[in-house]
């Protein structure tokens, strides 16, 4: 699928009615724009706060001393999210090193946004007029010590890429987190895995350096600590899933990888067979609201819906999920902290 082809998943939730009856409310285009408005915001909000408990619980808390132990993300496919701003905001000085890939319309248009908007540079604790900043001359890739954004089609990622040319900025040794937010489902289920192959292999694998007599040997038997999440709609086909997806094809979007990982085991695997050994889990976004958000919160989020369309709101939940796995690489204590977060047992 081209660039200009590929819509934003989250946006198009924006669109999708209530539906009752046969539809459920999914993608069925006959809702009020307030009630749709009010159900996007609970949506949402229960990705958002997840992934961000993941990303907190990958890079701890925050003290001027972790600034020397940094950690790195990358964000497949990051399109218009603005978590790095939040981030940023939070961590200062810094002790991330934050990527995102996507295709090159997408990051021309983000970095247009932060260069006008002096709030999003003071929430990167950007200085525009320093010489940290390089922007490329086409205006498509930034690069700051701490913040890159590179315009490159995941797909054209392969091991006979230098490092300068595939992901500049890049450190193979940095405990790091890949984020696929709605972004490898657009891929088929090859080149989804080839691009998870990349990472664990290719950039973050054990290291080769060739001997003195030019053959390739191990330097380091450690591949560095990794992890991924995983966020995208799963159980295509039970009644609701099936109109899901057949409302989406209306659309021309066909979601490649979903029949592939249609459960939650089946994400649990993948992230197993994809190199992510250490640990995998998963949950759906009912799950998480449940059992992640406190009962304060949710009375607070839960207030922006009316109480009748809760069951309605909970069976779409059902059809999203956010799975994580991550391996230690050697000894690494990176990800210890997603152990103690709870994930749904089960298909
Ligand atoms: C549904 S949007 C999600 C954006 C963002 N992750 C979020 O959650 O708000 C999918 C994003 O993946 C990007 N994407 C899809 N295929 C891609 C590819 N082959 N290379 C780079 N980016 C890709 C799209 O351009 C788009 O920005």
């Amino acid at each position: 699928m081209a660039a200009s082809q590929i819509p934003n998943l989250n946006l198009l939730r924006r669109g999708r009615g209530r539906g009752r009856g046969g539809s459920r409310g999914v993608e069925d285009g006959h809702s009020t724009r307030t009630s749709a408005k009010d159900r996007v915001v609970q949506g949402t909000y229960v990705r958002t706060t997840a992934i961000d408990q993941l990303v907190s619980h990958f890079l701890g808390s925050y003290s001027p001393e972790s600034q020397h132990q940094k950690k790195q993300i990358v964000s497949l496919g990051a399109g218009s999210d603005t978590r790095v701003f939040r981030l940023f905001a939070s961590r200062r000085p810094c002790d991330v090193i934050y990527h995102e890939i996507d295709f090159a319309v997408n990051t021309s248009a983000k970095i247009r946004a932060i260069r006008s908007t002096p709030n999003l540079q003071r929430a990167l604790g950007l200085d525009p007029s320093s010489n940290d900043v390089t922007v490329s001359e086409a205006g498509d890739a930034l690069h700051t010590p701490s913040y890159h954004i590179h315009p490159c089609d995941l797909r054209s990622l392969s091991p006979n890429l230098s490092l300068t040319e595939a992901l500049p900025g890049i450190d193979r040794s940095l405990p790091t987190l890949l984020i696929s937010e709605c972004c490898l489902i657009y891929l088929s289920p090859t080149e989804a895995a080839q691009v998870v192959t990349f990472f664990t292999e290719h950039l973050f694998g054990p290291t080769h350096e060739p001997s003195e007599s030019g053959e390739t040997q191990q330097s380091s038997p450690a591949a560095t600590p990794l992890g991924l999440i995983l966020y995208e709609p799963i159980r295509p086909n039970d009644p609701f899933g099936r109109t899901m997806v057949s409302n989406l094809a209306t659309r021309g979007i066909q979601l490649q990888t979903l029949n592939k990982y249609a459960s939650l085991e089946a994400q649990r695997a993948r992230l197993f067979e994809q190199g992510f050994g250490t640990g995998q889990a998963a949950a759906d976004i009912d799950f998480i609201w449940e059992r992640w958000v406190d009962e304060e919160e949710k009375e607070r989020v839960a207030s922006l819906e009316m109480l009748d369309e809760m069951e309605e709101w909970r069976l779409l939940a059902r059809h999203y999920c956010i799975s994580w796995g991550w391996r230690n690489g050697g000894n690494s204590a990176a990800f210890n902290g997603w152990t103690t977060l709870q994930a749904q047992p089960g298909e």
